[in-house]
């Protein structure tokens, strides 16, 4: 039976991950959720295990050090995995402090809490994992050319790279400082269930389905390497049990796409689902798609080498993209009062401040 101490598992990521861990390893998994509940944080993400025996909920903050401390105190912490952040580019190019607070200083709060807990004199105490969920971003943008490498320097060029990064850089220095066992894993962009729609494929997808616009920055020639989620989730769940301790593990799925392409395939696919559905929406033009204004500072293109990951542990992605899209289509669509609600109250504020006025 192994305890995990899951951080952010009310949102995009952590919640698949969650479910995923819970699903897989059943009773031989206890798992304490530690989430801040901010806007993108949903409890309705884990409707489907919330009353599992062997799942608990804590609202709280990361950078709460009473709070993270009892924790640690009453319950026997064997894994950490850190999935709590502030998350998205746009929001931290309009305002950055929250970014350093949680991504910054709540990780070294996390840090010296499982090291409190887990040392036993100079060691630690065997089979204990703290992973740090990061991403490719921390290394910059690439030109046409290139992949990124863990050994490719770091180069964050955004307020949300930059903290994700400083992140990374104190995660290390535990492992070299206290060598506590920690793995660092830099994914690329991911998509599927439960994603926030300020994100750029849930967006366009909640945008469609409303009778908006489909706003691509500059134009939509910037490219992201794209991940199914599930892939994502399988591949920490590799990390956390055969991971070199100090390790970093890239991961991605070699799925390079122009965000044009991603839109037109989009309404490509919506096109032939939405008849199949009770939509009043039953088709998207092309015409949907619209250029805006660019992202101040848009890094041009990410693409991860994954052969670290996929050599040493063994771990590959499974999930065609072109699937994985028309699975997480089909999620949406079925999922409308999940999206309804999500995107009531606060969200529309925050939509307005963002592309009124550009689209
Ligand atoms: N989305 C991607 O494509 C992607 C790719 C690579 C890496 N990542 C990383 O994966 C992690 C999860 O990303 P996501 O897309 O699921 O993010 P998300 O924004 O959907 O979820 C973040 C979660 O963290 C919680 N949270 C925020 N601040 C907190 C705090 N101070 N204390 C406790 N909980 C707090 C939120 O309530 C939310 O539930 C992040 O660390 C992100 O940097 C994301
Ligand atoms: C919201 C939006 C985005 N875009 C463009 C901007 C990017 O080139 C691309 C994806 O944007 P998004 O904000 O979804 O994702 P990234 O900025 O690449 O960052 C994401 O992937 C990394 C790995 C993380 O680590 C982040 O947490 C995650 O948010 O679409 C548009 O053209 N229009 C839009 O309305």
């Amino acid at each position: 039976m192994k305890t995990y101490l899951i951080t952010g598992g009310a949102g995009f990521i952590g919640s698949n991950f969650t479910s995923y861990i819970l699903k897989k390893y059943d009773k031989n998994s206890m798992i304490i959720n530690l989430d801040k509940l901010t806007y993108a944080g949903n409890l309705n993400n884990l409707k489907s295990i919330e009353k599992h025996t062997n799942y608990k909920f804590i609202k709280g903050d990361i950078c709460d050090e009473t709070l993270v401390d009892s924790i640690f105190k009453n319950h026997t912490i064997d894994y950490v995995i850190n999935f709590a952040a502030e998350s998205h580019v746009d929001r931290s190019i309009m305002d950055s402090s929250i970014f350093t607070k949680t991504n910054v200083l709540g990780i070294q709060v996390l840090l010296d809490k499982a090291k409190k807990y887990w040392q036993s004199g100079e060691c630690f105490k065997p089979n204990k994992k703290f992973v740090q969920i990061s991403t490719d971003e921390v290394y910059g943008s690439l030109d046409r050319d290139g992949y990124f490498r863990e050994e490719t320097p770091l180069s964050p060029r955004n307020p949300y790279s930059a903290s994700k990064a400083a992140a990374d850089l104190i995660v290390n220095s535990y492992y070299h400082t206290h060598k506590m066992p920690i793995n660092i894993t830099r994914c690329s962009n991911n998509y599927g269930p439960y994603q926030f729609p300020e994100k750029f494929i849930p967006l366009i997808i909640n945008n469609c389905l409303n009778n908006r616009k489909m706003p691509l920055y500059g134009d939509g020639k910037n490219i992201r390497d794209w991940i199914h989620v599930e892939d994502h989730c399988r591949a920490i769940d590799v990390v956390l049990s055969h991971g070199k301790p100090g390790e970093t593990y890239n991961i991605g799925a070699h799925n390079e796409k122009e965000n044009i392409e991603i839109a037109k395939l989009i309404i490509k696919y919506l096109n032939e689902i939405l008849p199949n559905y009770n939509y009043s929406t039953k088709y998207i033009s092309p015409d949907s798609i619209e250029f805006v204004k660019d992202r101040k500072g848009h890094d041009k293109r990410y693409a991860i080498d994954s052969s670290k990951i996929k050599n040493q542990l063994n771990w590959h992605s499974e999930i065609d993209f072109n699937e994985g899209i028309i699975k997480t289509l089909k999620w949406y669509l079925e999922n409308e009062n999940w999206l309804k609600d999500i995107t009531s109250g606060e969200y529309m504020k925050y939509y307005n401040s963002m592309y009124n006025g550009r689209i």
